[in-house]
C-alpha cells in the first residue's frame, strides 16, 4: 500500500524488530501513515507492509547508504511528520573487533546517520508552521556515567545527545528536536538469569518496562508545542542507586 501525496509519515529507522516496530504498529493503528527502514528482511517487515507502512530498505554502514535512503523516502512523500532515529547496534568492545573500527561503526549509525538524515530530509520537515515537525533521536542512560563494556558506544551516543541540542536550535521553531534516554527498557533473547537479575538490580524500579513506557514518552512529545531541545530519561530511577 503506498502513501497519499499529502501524508506525512512518522519515519522510523531500524523498525523491523523490538522497539522500532512496537512505535511502528503504534502508529499503525492510530492512522498514522509511517516509513520504517529496514536492514534486515524480518516477518514482522511484511507485517508492517500489509497494515499499510512503507518499508524501505536502508544500510546505513556507509554514508552512500544513508543518502540513498534518504533519496527512496523522498520519492515515497513530500513531508514528513517525524523522523524517531532508532536504529542502533549495542556492540561492546571485543578483541574480534579493532578498536578503530568499532569506533566508526558506532559513530557511523549513532552520529553520521541521524545527522545526515536531518540535514538530508529537512526540507520535508519544515513549511507546516509552529511545532509542527519532531525528531527523535534514541540515546541512553550511559551518556551520563560512561560505560567500560561499551566505550565507542556511550561516545556516540554522546555525541548523538548533543546532536538533540543543536539541531533544536537550528530547526525552532518549526521542528522540536528531543532525545529518549533509556535504560534497560527489554532484555535481548540470549540474556542469561544471571545477567537479568544483576540489571534489574540497577535501577530503583526492578522492572525492565518494555517498550509501551517508549511508545508513551514519543507520543507526548509529538503531542508538545514547546517542549524541545531536551533529553527525557527513561531509566526506572538508576542514577538514584
Ligand atoms: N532495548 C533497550 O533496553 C535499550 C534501548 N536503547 C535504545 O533504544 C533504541 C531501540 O532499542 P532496541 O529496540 O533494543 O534496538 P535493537 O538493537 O534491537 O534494534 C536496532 C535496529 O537498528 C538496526 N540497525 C543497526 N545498525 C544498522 C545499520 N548500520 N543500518 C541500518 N539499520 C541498522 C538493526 O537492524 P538489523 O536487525 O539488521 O541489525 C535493528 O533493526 C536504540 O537506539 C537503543 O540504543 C537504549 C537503552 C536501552
Ligand atoms: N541498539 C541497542 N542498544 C541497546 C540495547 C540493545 O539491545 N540494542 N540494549 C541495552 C541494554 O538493555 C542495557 O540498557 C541494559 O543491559 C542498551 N542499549
Amino acid at each position: 500500500m503506498g502513501i497519499t501525496s499529502s501524508a506525512r509519515p512518522v519515519l522510523i529507522t531500524g523498525a523491523g524488530k523490538r522497539i522500532g516496530l512496537a512505535l511502528a504498529r503504534h502508529f499503525l493503528a492510530q492512522q498514522q501513515p509511517v516509513i520504517i527502514s529496514y536492514r534486515t528482511r524480518y516477518a514482522a517487515v511484511d507485517e508492517l507492509e500489509q497494515a499499510g507502512a512503507v518499508c524501505l530498505y536502508g544500510d546505513f554502514s556507509s554514508n552512500d547508504g544513508i543518502t540513498q535512503f534518504a533519496d527512496a523516502v523522498k520519492q515515497h512523500c513530500a513531508g514528513l511528520r517525524a523522523i524517531v532515529h532508532n536504529a542502533s547496534a549495542w556492540l561492546a568492545e571485543s578483541p574480534d573487533l579493532s578498536p578503530a573500527a568499532t569506533l566508526a561503526a558506532m559513530l557511523q549509525i549513532h552520529v553520521n546517520t541521524p545527522y545526515l538524515l536531518n540535514h538530508l530530509l529537512e526540507p520535508l520537515l519544515r513549511g507546516r508552521g509552529h511545532a509542527s515537525a519532531d525528531i527523535i533521536h534514541f540515546t541512553d542512560y550511559v551518556v551520563e556515567r560512561g560505560s567500560d563494556k561499551h566505550i565507542a558506544y556511550a561516545a556516540s551516543k554522546a555525541a548523538l545527545d548533543n546532536l538533540t541540542r543543536s539541531f533544536a536550535r537550528k530547526l525552532a521553531p518549526e521542528v522540536k528536536v528531543n532525545a529518549i534516554a533509556p535504560a534497560m527498557i527489554m532484555f535481548n533473547d540470549h540474556d542469561d538469569a544471571q545477567y537479568r537479575q544483576e540489571a534489574l538490580n540497577k535501577s530503583l524500579m526492578k522492572i525492565a518496562p518494555g517498550e509501551q513506557e517508549i511508545i508513551g514518552l514519543v507520543d507526548y512529545l509529538l503531542s508538545s508545542q514547546y517542549v524541545t531541545g531536551r533529553t527525557h530519561a527513561v531509566d526506572g530511577g538508576r542514577p538514584l542507586r
